[in-house]
Formats: structure tokens, C-alpha cells, sequence
């Protein structure tokens, strides 16, 4: 089965819409500011589609960029002068990017309530108490959202997560935890990684490597959520070479028309609450 992004990226955006046009009789403008350090393929595509959708709900989209090697005081100023105007709904720290010490800084000047990403050390601690209430990683919970949209329940079940970071990984791990799944956790270090796919049903992969997985990692059991967004010869990829596994596992989400769709949609139901 594919698992494709359309039907639950629509019913979103339909909630979007109306909540959207309350806020346009209020006379309230949707206002994003995102955070770029260096440039991230991924990060520059989420800035696309980012732009793209808020224009297209007549929203305002705030975009900083900055060099790697830009000085850290500087940065951390320029975006300090943002955070202080609060038309602004929701702040998105894009990753990943080299310098740690920067972004544990600009992580926590994040407000909480802004906290798109849930980077900052209060929306992190809810998320490790398995506390889901507030702003959760988006892409992480788009992953789980699409599995849920087409049925699949997670109680009991064995779950693969290849990713270890702080917007995917962690969280995806900890929110199927909650789900009642038995998670594994590996990563680039993880030795023989396809016997850990055979050992576990559902499999969700960030790894960043174009068409890295081909159907020799998989069985008819798997269930893929592939999260990555690659690129490969002038196209958008994910980790796993779609066509060649496709018709092996027993459900896959493709890329693109997958995870990143939703993510996109979720962004912006998760900004519009800001305002309500
Ligand atoms: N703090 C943080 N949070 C993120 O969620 C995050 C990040 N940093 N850094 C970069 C990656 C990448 N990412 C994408 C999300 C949606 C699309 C997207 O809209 N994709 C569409 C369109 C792609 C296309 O233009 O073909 C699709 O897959 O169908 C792409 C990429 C979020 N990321």
C-alpha cells in the first residue's frame, strides 16, 4: 500500500482554512519566522514549501538566513530582535547545522509558546515526561499522524527508528513509546542494519542518504515511513529507492507526496493556534 499525503494533507488544510478565515474577521495576520544557519538541502526545500503555503493563506513569512561562519553574538542579536514583536505566531530554528553551541543558544531563546519545533529546554523536558500537550517536533508527528490516518495501530508492535536526532528521532521515538510501541533506536553507527529491519514491522528512516535502502533491507512485513528529504540528480529522494521496494513491503510513503506534505500542513495548524 502506498501511504500518500493527499487525503490527510486536504482534511488539514480544510481545518486550516476555517480557523484561517476566523482569524481574517478578527482582521489578524498569520505571521512565520524561520531561522536557517548554514545550507541544509532539507531546510531549503521547508522554506519553499513554507513560502509557498503562507502566501498562500495571505500570511506573512519572515525568513533569516545566515552563514556558518557568521559571527555567533551577531546571529544571536538579529534574531533576539524578531522574537520581541509578538504578531510573530511561530518561530522554526531549522537543522540541521554544524555549530552545537549556537543552537543549543538559539534553541532556548525560543519562547515556549512559540516553539514551533519544541527545541526549546521546557517544550524538550514535557516531551521526555512522554508529555504531548504542547508543540511537539512536527515532522515527527506527521510521521505517526499518517500511520494513524490510514488505520495502523502501534500497541505492541516493533518499531525501527533510524535517527537519533532532536527534531525526528528522539521524539518519534518517545511519541511511539506513548503509542504503546516496542522502539529500537539506531543510527549511521548502527552495525548491520538490515537484520534490524527484518526483526521490526514498521520502519521510519531519516538518515539523509538518497535511495540508501533497496529492497534487500526489506521483508512483505515492513511498514516504511520514509522522513527524509533528499536530493539526488535534480530531484527531491528519500532514503529508501522507492520503485525497487515498492511492491516488496507491505506499505511505504513516498517522497515527495509523503511525510513532508504533512509536515507542511501541520506547521500551519500549529502556527494558527497561536492566534486563536
Ligand atoms: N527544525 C526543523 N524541522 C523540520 O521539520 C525540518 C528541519 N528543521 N530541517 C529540514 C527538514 C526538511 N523538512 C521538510 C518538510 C517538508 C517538505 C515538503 O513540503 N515536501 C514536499 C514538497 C517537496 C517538493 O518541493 O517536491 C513533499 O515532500 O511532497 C520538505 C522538507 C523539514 N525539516
Amino acid at each position: 500500500m502506498l501511504l500518500k499525503a493527499i487525503d490527510l494533507e486536504n482534511k488539514i488544510n480544510k481545518e486550516n482554512f476555517e480557523i484561517l478565515q476566523e482569524l481574517k474577521e478578527k482582521n489578524i495576520k498569520v505571521k512565520l519566522l524561520s531561522i536557517r544557519v548554514g545550507d541544509d538541502y532539507g531546510s531549503i526545500l521547508y522554506e519553499k514549501s513554507l513560502e509557498k503555503t503562507i502566501n498562500s493563506y495571505g500570511g506573512e513569512y519572515i525568513k533569516l538566513i545566515f552563514n556558518e561562519d557568521d559571527n555567533e553574538n551577531e546571529i544571536i542579536d538579529q534574531v533576539k530582535k524578531y522574537l520581541d514583536d509578538d504578531s510573530i505566531g511561530g518561530i522554526l530554528l531549522l537543522k540541521p547545522f554544524k555549530n552545537k553551541e549556537l543552537e543549543s543558544k538559539l534553541d532556548d531563546i525560543i519562547d515556549y509558546k512559540r516553539d514551533l519545533d519544541a527545541v526549546n529546554f521546557r517544550s524538550k523536558a514535557k516531551i521526555y515526561d512522554l508529555d504531548f500537550s504542547g508543540h511537539v517536533p512536527i515532522t515527527a508527528l506527521a510521521s505517526l499522524e499518517l500511520l494513524k490516518f490510514y488505520g495502523y495501530d502501534l500497541t505492541g508492535e516493533k518499531c525501527l527508528v533510524i535517527n537519533r536526532s532532536q527534531v525526528v528521532g528522539i521524539p518519534l521515538s518517545l511519541m511511539l513509546l506513548k503509542e504503546n510501541a516496542t522502539v529500537t533506536i539506531a543510527h549511521s553507527k548502527s552495525k548491520d542494519l538490515k537484520s534490524l529491519i527484518k526483526n521490526n514491522k514498521y520502519i521510519f528512516t531519516a538518515i539523509g542518504k538518497a535511495d540508501f535502502f533497496d529492497s534487500s533491507y526489506f521483508n512483505s512485513q515492513n511498514i516504511v515511513v520514509d522522513i527524509s528529504t533528499n536530493y539526488k540528480s535534480g530531484k527531491v529522494t528519500g532514503d529508501v529507492l522507492f520503485d525497487d521496494v515498492v511492491d516488496k513491503v507491505s506499505a511505504i510513503s513516498p517522497v515527495p507526496g509523503g511525510v513532508g506534505r504533512i509536515t507542511k500542513s501541520l506547521l500551519i495548524k500549529e502556527i494558527l493556534s497561536y492566534y486563536l
